[in-house]
């Protein structure tokens, strides 16, 4: 049995060079495929000389008994060859109840909720902790000695280290955008399992596999030798090896059977393994590339000032005190509260973590394990339903998931990782119609088409039947754009969906975002650091800065450089434009932007006052000390600021608000 494979960085230091490692390849395989073959025919071939008795008892080698007789005159080589199948087998059925077992359990401490994995964790490392074969000996010692008892002993040891690997593939698995996608699209923990993580983590487990059942192979043997295992009259080759090393002074040729054919068979396994790790870790260079609780603290909604009447009745999103916080009570969204109206598209700009993702993903519900959402209010309004609860706690019903997957798009920011790699186009996109909307097969199918015609896929029938790796980069954008607005839902939401892409590439995205906009009048939530694309695509825009909103604003605002909080304005003065002249003073004729200096505080490093005041031109000392008021002249436009429109410090506060 084994403790696991070594990490990889010290696998990789110890490991042979990969030519070497193809031809053990090879070599294990061949090793196998006459093991197999000889478990197979010996039985037949070798049975009669195998059980015959003879006179000549304890004979060394000789040209008639290669490697002599037993204490009754039986052929050892014989003997050696059958027993050939029944040791595979039983190492296969043990290999199998590990595995199974074990990658059942890793699984479903990762799709089974968080305090099941926290549980599941703990148990799964105590199970590795204590020796393998140990634990197999105590089991086969409670149960009867015999192959079944072996079977079951060995299969239960091995299985935490199948689980613990299951646990690790999952769990980087599991943050990856398609399996948010999959849970978004409410597809349940065991489905999820199945067909979105399984496909993907396969190959490190096939891996284990192989090396598990050289190891598995070993310690049945040990457990026949023990006199624990198979029991006489049947044998295999730990029974054999137990036999001949009774006459290990006197006839020492009796062992070299079984010992050999345990260590080349053992040896065959363990080749094959190390064989498949090096051919998976060069497959899996270009597949990266291709990718994608409760609060220690008492909640403080309650205080953030209620900031949504007057929010139009058409608001397809009402968000207000949103909080986004980790298991110790930290907020890494705090407060935040804005709208979405029918049909309006609202930019979400601010430095990396600002806080922009965790606001979009709380409002899926789709917040990474350890934080969770809190909120006065945050619904998804239908004319037609009641309001969806977006924060409410406890389990979701069906009816909610499915509301939330068929009401809700996510366009991620890599489309690659966005995409399941293991399932062809058609099934993923469709998956949503057929699963939540009863749409039949046929029919999704016909909808996928017209989607992806919709954003300009070339030969959309055939993409359907393709990987998602067949797509150049920027079919694979527009593709997932086609599948978040399948279901025709209330609100889109894309995170960053443009960064990655080149200015085509770019423009495209947005061209197809707009025009959904446009045909549907979809809500959309646009999140991006990119200050042009914002102020190309969006009606209005939210400025968060260090997990708050400190500005909202129309775009047309934006555009033209009437911001009022000073951060937004740094943004501002940060950004190129095309048509920007070149300042005389500057040497190389570059117009200079201004870098914002220093760095956003840590969500749990904030200071007293506003976030923004250590870095602030504008800055006076009450914005140190006390936190900054809101301005809210109308739903939708507000700015968080002691001076909102001072651009430095000497500067006079303006009077009143500029608009
Ligand atoms: N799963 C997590 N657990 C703990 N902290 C997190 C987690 N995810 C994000 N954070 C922290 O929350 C803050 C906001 O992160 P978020 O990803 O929302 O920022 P962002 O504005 O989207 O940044 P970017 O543009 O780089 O994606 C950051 O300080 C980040 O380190």
């Amino acid at each position: 049995m084994t403790a696991g494979l070594p990490p990889r960085r010290d696998r990789a230091a110890t490991r042979p060079p990969r030519k070497r490692l193809g031809a053990m390849l090879v070599i294990g395989l061949a090793g196998l495929g006459l093991l197999v073959l000889l478990a197979v025919v010996a039985p037949w071939i070798w049975g009669d000389d195998a059980d015959r008795l003879g006179p000549e008892v304890h004979l060394g080698s000789s040209g008639e008994h290669w490697l002599g007789t037993d204490a009754l005159g039986r052929d050892i080589f014989a003997r050696t060859l059958v027993a050939t199948r029944p040791t595979l087998e039983l190492s296969a059925l043990a290999t199998l109840i590990a595995s199974t077992v074990g990658i059942a359990l890793g699984g479903l401490v990762w799709v089974g909720g968080p305090r099941l994995r926290a549980v599941g964790l703990r148990v799964i490392d105590v199970m590795i902790a204590y020796p393998a074969v140990i634990l197999a000996l105590a089991i086969a010692a409670i149960l009867d000695p015999g192959p079944k008892a072996c079977v079951i002993a060995i299969g239960a040891a091995g299985s935490p280290t199948f689980a613990r690997l299951t646990a690790n593939l999952t769990a980087s698995v599991a943050g990856r955008d398609f399996v948010g996608s999959a849970r978004l699209l409410g597809v349940g923990p065991l489905r999820l399992m199945r067909r979105h993580i399984l496909p993907n983590i396969a190959e490190p487990l096939l891996v284990l596999l192989s090396v598990s059942y050289a190891h598995t192979l070993m310690a049945l043997s040990a457990l026949s030798f023990l006199g624990l295992g198979v029991q006489l009259p049947d044998y295999d080759w730990g029974q054999l090896l137990a036999v001949g090393l009774q006459s290990l002074y006197t006839n020492p040729v009796e062992a070299v059977g079984p010992a050999v054919a345990v260590v080349l068979a053992g040896l065959s396994a363990s080749f094959v393994g190390d064989g498949l790790a090096a051919a998976a870790e060069r497959s899996s260079a270009p597949a990266m590339k291709a990718k994608a609780s409760g609060a220690a603290e008492s909640d403080p909604v309650s205080a953030i000032p209620d900031r949504t009447a007057g929010v139009p009745d058409d608001a397809v999103l009402v968000i207000d005190g949103l909080r986004v916080l980790r298991a110790d009570g930290t907020a890494l969204v705090d407060g935040v509260t804005f709208h979405v109206g029918a049909g309006e598209i609202v930019g979400v700009l601010g430095e990396s973590g600002s806080g922009k993702t965790l606001t979009a993903m709380a409002v899926a519900r789709l917040l990474p394990g350890g934080l969770h959402a809190t909120a006065r209010r945050a619904v998804l309004r239908d004319p037609g339903a009641d309001e969806l609860d977006l924060v409410a706690s406890g389990s979701e019903s069906a009816a909610t998931r499915r509301r939330l997957a068929t009401e809700i798009g996510i366009v991620h920011q890599d489309p690659s990782a966005s995409f399941n790699p293991a399932l062809k186009l058609g099934g993923q996109l469709t998956e949503t119609l057929r699963v939540h909307m009863g749409v039949s097969r046929r029919e999704a199918a016909r909808r996928a088409v017209e989607q992806l015609e919709f954003v300009r896929i070339t030969d959309p029938k055939a993409r359907l039947r393709q990987y998602p790796h067949e797509l150049s980069g920027g079919m694979r954008g527009r593709a997932m754009i086609a599948s978040a607005l399948l279901p025709r839902p209330r609100l889109v939401i894309a995170d960053e969906p443009t960064t990655a892409l080149d200015v085509v590439v770019r423009a495209e995205v947005l061209r197809v975002l707009r025009a959904a906009n446009e045909r549907d009048g979809t809500a959309m939530l646009f999140i991006s650091h990119d200050v042009g694309v914002v102020g190309d695509l969006c009606d209005r825009v939210l400025v968060m800065y260090a997990g708050r909103l400190v500005e909202e604003l129309t775009t047309a605002d934006l555009r033209a450089g009437r911001a009022e909080h000073p951060y937004t304005l740094a943004l501002l003065a940060a950004t190129p434009h095309l048509d920007d002249t070149p300042s005389p003073e500057d040497a190389n004729g570059d117009r200079r932007l201004a870098a914002i200096p220093g760095h956003p505080p840590r969500p749990d490093e904030r200071p007293p006052g506003c976030a923004f005041a250590p870095r602030c031109p504008a800055v006076s000392p009450i914005c140190h000390a006390t936190p900054p008021p809101v301005h809210a002249p109308a739903p939708g436009l507000s700015v968080v600021c002691h001076l909102p429109g001072r651009r430095s410090a000497t500067e006079e506060k303006p009077s009143e608000a500029t608009r």
